[in-house]
């Protein structure tokens, strides 16, 4: 078996005392999941182990012989300034770890008082040090421009360039054990993204998805932590939660946003603490898994409105992908047409038609509101109604008017968000206006008046008589 330690850097301990570096171990794996600990018991071998490589945060106790904690602190600070050090001081030695925190100590705790607080301190320096270490692994990506694993990424078709810097962002947290927020609009592919972040983990356990939209609050808490037998009326049988399958997998809860704020207590707990209770049983059990949620709401706007808990959004959102809508990328309209082409001739055992070049701009203009998802159905509906060689428009141009998007819905779809108009500026004629609109649709269909005039709402002959017309006033001028 594979031991999977926590965090990814080794945590040093410090004191010459055998019997408290054990004590302390055990507390800080037992209440924090802390698992990749060196312990060592002589100071003069720390700066070795140091050199060593591979330890990122350092606990160490003011009261030794040889070299005290205080004169090894300064040698820390000055031969490995990037590890931070939590000093461990006595009662009687406050002042002296004051003293410490003046000279580069990151934390300090007194010894025997505050083992809970001590955990929670050794979280967050642990929490400090991975953001620390993503943003510098981010930045050197971004520098790069370069993927570890663009294999991970092979069922996410796309030529964007905003997606290739969401899949960087991607890899540099993907290893992180603080939870993965995704959001974007229904269909826009946040659930591959769910399934790439767990491949990068390099897991070999289980994702496991839950839908947590409408989920009742006792449903929620017997869904993700189990039942011991009895535990309610009809609990005949245990149950093992999902958190419980998800091993040292993913735990992808889609739909987020939608969750009870029952439910989201829970939750936030869950994530603090990392332990959850099954129902009926007092006995607590660690979540391994690593924590991914999804939902196409605005979360932001859901916090502001109450439905959402701050301290739960705020716990959520340190990693944070947000996939763009289709039509806020149409480079990859063609890429995916041809995609879905393939794969639905490939499965319905027909030939790959070819595609008349007057659909690109008709799918160009559209605005997906069930983005690749519809893109996708309306590309496996064509494939099943075809049979010449050219793909045909018609069942495109049925699907889009199925939508019942009325042209000026697509434009404020389609528009980015505030005015087409300039308050202080005075509003244009009418008759100016047509012609606009009129010029605007015949520019993003290069010139194609079947697709223009479906664009803004009239008919192709209406649309040829007004430009007609539109080049009658022009030769007049
Ligand atoms: N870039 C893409 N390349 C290939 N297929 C994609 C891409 N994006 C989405 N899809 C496909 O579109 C469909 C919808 O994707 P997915 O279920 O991941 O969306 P979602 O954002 O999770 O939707 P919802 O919010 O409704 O759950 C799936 O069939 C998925 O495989």
């Amino acid at each position: 078996m594979i031991e999977n330690l926590y965090p990814s850097f080794g945590i040093l301990l410090v004191d010459d005392e055998e019997a408290w570096l054990r004590s302390l171990s055990m507390t800080l794996g037992l209440s924090g999941g802390i698992s990749n600990i060196v312990r060592c018991s002589d100071s003069r071998e720390v700066l070795g182990i140091l050199s060593g490589g591979g330890i990122g945060l350092v606990l160490l106790d003011l009261n030794m012989p040889h070299l005290s904690g205080q004169e090894l602190l300064a040698l820390i600070v000055e031969q490995h300034p990037e590890i931070p050090v939590i000093v461990i001081s006595g009662l009687n030695q406050v002042e002296t770890a004051v003293e410490c925190m003046k000279r580069g100590g990151f934390d300090f705790f007194v010894k025997t008082v505050e083992e809970e607080r001590l955990v929670q301190g050794v979280q967050r320096a642990i929490r400090m040090i991975e953001l620390q270490r993503e943003n510098r692994e981010m930045q050197s990506r971004f520098l790069s421009d370069r993927l570890d694993h663009p294999e991970v990424f092979a069922d996410i078709v796309t030529v964007d360039p905003a997606m290739r810097s969401i899949f960087r962002y991607i890899e540099a947290v993907a290893r992180s054990a603080q939870p993965i927020l995704i959001t974007g609009e229904s269909g826009v592919g946040k659930e591959l993204v769910a399934r790439t972040v767990h491949r990068l983990s390099h897991s070999r356990e289980k994702l496991v998805s839950v839908n947590v939209a409408g989920l009742d609050d006792n449903v929620f808490s017997d869904t993700l932590f189990g039942h011991t037998r009895g535990a309610f009326t009809g609990a005949e049988v245990p149950r093992r939660g999902m958190i419980e399958q998800a091993g040292e997998g993913t735990l992808f809860l889609d739909e987020i946003g939608d969750l009870s704020i029952p439910s989201q207590v829970k939750l936030l707990r869950l994530l603090q603490e990392g332990e959850y209770f099954p129902l009926g049983s007092d006995l607590p059990k660690r979540m391994n898994a690593r924590v991914v949620v999804a939902t196409h709401h605005d979360l932001a706007a859901r916090q502001a409105g109450g439905q959402f808990r701050k301290d739960l959004y705020y716990r959520l959102c340190a990693h944070h992908v947000h996939v763009p809508a289709l039509r806020e990328r149409p480079s990859d309209i063609p890429v995916l047409l041809e995609h879905f082409l393939a794969e639905a001739a490939a499965e319905l055992g027909k030939k790959k038609p070819t595609v008349p070049k007057e659909l690109i701009v008709l799918l160009g203009n559209y605005p997906f509101p069930g983005n690749v998802r519809e893109l996708r159905s309306m590309v496996y509906d064509a494939m099943t109604q075809h049979e010449n060689r050219m793909l045909s428009m018609e069942s495109f141009k049925r699907a889009m008017d199925k939508q019942g998007f009325s042209p000026a819905e697509r434009s404020a779809v389609a528009a980015t968000p505030g005015s087409v108009f300039v308050a202080s500026e005075p509003l244009p004629a009418l008759h100016d206006i047509i012609d606009l609109l009129v010029a605007e649709a015949m520019q993003r269909t290069g010139g194609n008046q079947s697709i223009a005039a479906r664009l803004i709402g009239v008919s192709q002959p209406a649309l040829s008589k007004r430009l007609k017309k539109l080049g009658r006033s022009e030769e007049g001028l």
